[in-house]
């Protein structure tokens, strides 16, 4: 096993991270009565109040950050005054800081009757909160800063006008090289229960894994996807198309991660560039959702020419299945995700049956549908 790189199948029972310490709620609903008569309204409030609140979370990591609180703190338990001397900011506004990033599980805190409190950082939360870990969420937090904060600001422009172009046009994704710079590193945690999940796919639909195949990961970003199954299938190789900056980035990981000799990244643009043919594997991991349809088409129809009779492609994203009554976490989320992509400017969360559309006009079909955490993997074949 490599150093960094667990992946949930990797885990002991005990290991396991458990519910509670999931984000837990800040309004103590269970206190207010009658939430189902006259207390409806006020009940409500609390329930948006607690959404509009959720602009705090972001505001202490990325403070902390910036201060470099994290940096110092992985060095070793520290008290707030040691914290605010090394961080050259005030003790007093250092200490509520802390006490706030204490409030969300972000540090521990342990405090003793005659001594002021000592905050330490869990192992866990160094690797997320430092840059150099595999799933740093560093990228994101520079991508927030750099990107998210005023285009959420701006979302009702969008709205009213929607991300299109002169011509009226749907658009897109507009997010620049430099900003995927620092996204695609602080999204690499979404991998490993994707990875799994895959693996579990391959496993139901009786594809075989235990042969040479090649990959083609379409848009690879770090290139984890494809570098964590090189991983798990030794007569694997995989090549990851990509923008020149970013796949400097994706060499150097699977350097890290002992793939090198099999995976290869081309700088094309796949739009406009071949993607060879005869592939085992297309990998689309979040690349579906920076679509308009016609161009989430586009691909399908460039996935069916370059696919191999009996392969498989992969499509790992924010799919809706639009059960209304159900509404799911996957569904939730995909549904916000929209919202985020409008705000960002361009792309989307589609509904399966869009996509079971597409792929039936393509002459491709639909092999499975499977849940991970935060996104839904689409397998499809030659129909
Ligand atoms: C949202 S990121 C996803 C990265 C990776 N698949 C993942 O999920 O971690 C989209 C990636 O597609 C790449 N990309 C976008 N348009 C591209 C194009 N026309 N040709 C090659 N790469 C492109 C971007 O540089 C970016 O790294």
């Amino acid at each position: 096993m490599t150093p960094g790189v667990n992946t949930s199948a990797d885990l002991e029972a005990d290991d396991a991270p458990s519910p509670e310490h999931n984000i837990r709620p800040l309004v103590d609903t269970a206190l207010l009565s009658d939430w189902r008569g006259s207390g409806k309204v006020v009940h409500s409030a609390h329930r948006i109040y607690e959404h509009l609140i959720s602009l705090w979370a972001p505001g202490a990591i990325e403070a902390a950050h910036d201060l470099g609180v994290f940096a110092k703190l992985s060095t070793g338990p520290m008290t707030g005054d040691q914290l605010a001397e090394a961080c050259q900011a005030n003790r007093r506004a250092m200490r509520v800081l802390m006490d706030g990033l204490y409030a969300y599980d972000i540090v521990d805190r342990s405090s003793t009757d005659d001594g002021p409190a000592v905050y330490r950082m869990p192992e866990e939360m160094r690797e997320c909160l430092l840059p150099d870990g595999l799933f740093s969420l560093v990228g994101k937090i520079e991508y927030d800063r750099q990107l998210a904060w005023p285009a959420w600001r701006n979302l009702a422009d969008a709205v009213r006008h929607d991300n299109r172009d002169e011509v009226g046009e749907l658009q897109l994704n507009q997010i620049n090289e430099h900003n995927y710079a620092s996204l695609v590193r602080g999204i690499n945690f979404w991998a490993p229960p994707v990875v799994e999940a895959l693996r579990g796919g391959f496993e139901t639909l009786d594809w075989p894994t235990d042969r040479p195949a090649s990959v083609l990961d379409v848009g690879c970003g770090t290139g984890l996807y494809s570098q964590l199954l090189l991983r798990h299938f030794g007569q694997w190789r995989a090549t990851g198309l990509e923008a020149p900056h970013i796949a400097s980035i994706a060499e150097e990981q699977a350097e890290r991660l002992g793939v090198a000799e099999r995976f290869e990244v081309q700088v094309r643009d796949f739009w406009t560039e071949s993607w060879g043919s005869g592939h085992d594997l297309l990998l689309f991991v979040n690349i579906f959702h920076l679509q308009t349809p016609e161009s989430a088409r586009e691909l399908l129809h460039k996935s069916k020419q370059a696919l191999s009779e009996n392969g498989m492609i992969c499509i790992a994203d924010h799919l809706v299945t639009g059960e209304q009554d159900a509404k799911s976490i996957q569904d939730r989320f995909a549904m916000l995700f929209a919202v985020s992509m409008l705000a960002t400017g361009g792309g989307d969360a589609f509904l399966v049956d869009e996509y079971d559309g597409w792929l039936a006009e393509t002459g491709l079909r639909r092999l499975a549908l499977l849940d991970t955490p935060m996104h839904r993997i689409l397998l499809a074949g030659h129909a």
